[in-house]
Parts: C-alpha cells; structure tokens; sequence
C-alpha cells in the first residue's frame, strides 16, 4: 500500500528548515512503515518560504511578472527542500528526487521523495501525477491548516472550517486561474485532474502529528475530505 504525501512547504520550510517539526515528521514516517512491510510513502515537498521570497525578489528587482520565470525560482525552491527530506530519509529512499512526476512508476525503497516539475502549477499537481502513476484514490495534502474553510481564513474571519465538499464547490470556490505562489489548500490545476480521476484529497494540519498518526493509519482524524 501507497500512501502519496503532499507535504506542504509551508511546514517543512516557512522561513528557513523547521527542524523539529521535520524530525518529529520522520520519527512518524519510520514508525508507521514499520508497523507493516508493505507500506510505502511517496513525499511531494514544496517550496515554501524560500519559494516565496525568492519569487517576491525577482518581482521587486525586474519589475516584471513573468509567470514562467517564477515558476521556475519556485521549482527550484521545492527541489531544495526535497532534497532535504530525501537526505533525511536516505536509509530508506535509495531513488533520487523525482522531478518528472510521470516518468515514475517503481519506487526501489519504502520512501519516494518528488519536488516540482515544470512551470504552471503547484506540487499538488505533481502529487496528483504521482497518484496516477501508481495507482493511488487519495492524496494526503499536509500544510499549515487543519481544514479546507468557506474563504481564507487568514483574510476572512468569518470563513467556516469544512469536514467535506465536492470537487465541484471546492472548483468554484478556488477559481481556475493559476498564479505562481499562490496561497490555496490545493492549486487549480491539481483541483482539475483530481476531479477527472476520481480522487480524494485530505486536507490536514502538518504539524498535528497526532493528528496524522491517525490519518495515516485509518482512525479518526481532523481535516477535510475533498472530493465524493
Ligand atoms: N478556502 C481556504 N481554506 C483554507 N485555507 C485557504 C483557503 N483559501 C486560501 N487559503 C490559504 O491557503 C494556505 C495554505 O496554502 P499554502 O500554499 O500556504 O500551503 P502549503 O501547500 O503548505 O505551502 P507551499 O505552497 O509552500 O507548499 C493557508 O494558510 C490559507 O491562508
Ligand atoms: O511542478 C511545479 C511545482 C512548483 N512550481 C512553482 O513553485 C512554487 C512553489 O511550489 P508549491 O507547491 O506552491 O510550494 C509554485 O507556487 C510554483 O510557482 C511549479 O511551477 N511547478
């Protein structure tokens, strides 16, 4: 059994590396694949603060906008987290990162780490890829909210938690227009193609280790379904 991990870089790297929180994040991954020989986790990293920032300056200094050229500074800001987490998880990650999502479809050890691929989404869309790929129905979206709200609940305080909502509401909701760096508890692009698959998608807080203990291992959790 696979489980694919979109592991937000909002949590791995809001600013610089969160070091207890990756070490904490590791000590999870290793209990809960020992507990059965045929678990396996694929982890799709993001870009997060750095991806932000660099983005930001590339902004100020040109003046431009171009869309490709920040995706890029942000590829490669989710291509230095993973190879972080993959150097964290060596002993049990023998494949180098990946960076073509569909140009994978064996994983060698029990750990198979993605970063970004190209230009026009997110790396939620690279875990979508990779659900395809190895026949995964739900991608685990970690990051820094517990759940999916009615609006950003950073610039709405009115916004409501959601336990569930359809493809469909979470389209309408989210748009369909990408933007890099955008700020969404899934991109656009990714909202589309898990729709086409038929997939669920959970939204979970990051940091709740607990929290994803029980997620990962099928008890109850806090966070929300997307998808039917
Ligand atoms: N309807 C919504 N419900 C919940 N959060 C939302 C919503 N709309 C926008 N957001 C924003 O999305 C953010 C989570 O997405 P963000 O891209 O920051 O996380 P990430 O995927 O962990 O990080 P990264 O994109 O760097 O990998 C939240 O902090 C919140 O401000
Ligand atoms: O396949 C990809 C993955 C990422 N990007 C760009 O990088 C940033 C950061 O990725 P997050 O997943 O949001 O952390 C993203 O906003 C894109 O600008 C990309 O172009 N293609």
């Amino acid at each position: 059994m696979v489980s694919i991990i979109s592991l937000g870089g909002s949590i791995v790297a809001p600013d610089t590396p969160d070091v207890p929180f990756i070490q904490r994040f590791s000590a999870l991954v290793r209990e809960y694949l020992a507990e059965k020989e045929d678990r396996r986790i694929i982890l799709i990293v993001g870009g997060g603060g750095p991806a932000r920032a660099y983005q930001q300056a590339y902004r100020d200094i040109s003046g431009k906008t171009h869309s490709e050229e920040q995706d890029w500074i942000g590829i490669m800001a989710t291509r230095l987290n993973a190879q972080l987490i993959r150097g964290v998880f060596a002993d049990l990650c023998p494949d180098p990162v990946v960076t073509d999502p569909t140009a994978v479809r064996e994983m060698t050890g029990r750990v198979l780490v993605a970063a970004g691929w190209k230009p026009g989404f997110s790396t939620d869309t690279d875990a979508v890829y990779l659900a395809e790929q190895f026949g995964a129905d739900r991608v685990i979206n970690l990051s820094n909210i517990a759940k999916v709200y009615t609006d950003d609940p950073r610039t709405n305080p009115e916004a409501e938690p959601l336990d569930r909502i359809s493809w469909e509401e979470f389209r309408r909701m989210i748009g369909d227009e990408w933007t890099p760096g955008r700020n969404v508890p899934f991109d656009p692009v990714a909202t589309k193609k898990a729709a086409e698959l038929g997939l669920r998608v959970i939204c979970a807080a990051g940091r709740d280790i607990e929290n994803l203990a029980r997620l990962l291992r099928g008890e109850r959790f806090e966070g929300t379904l997307i998808g039917e």
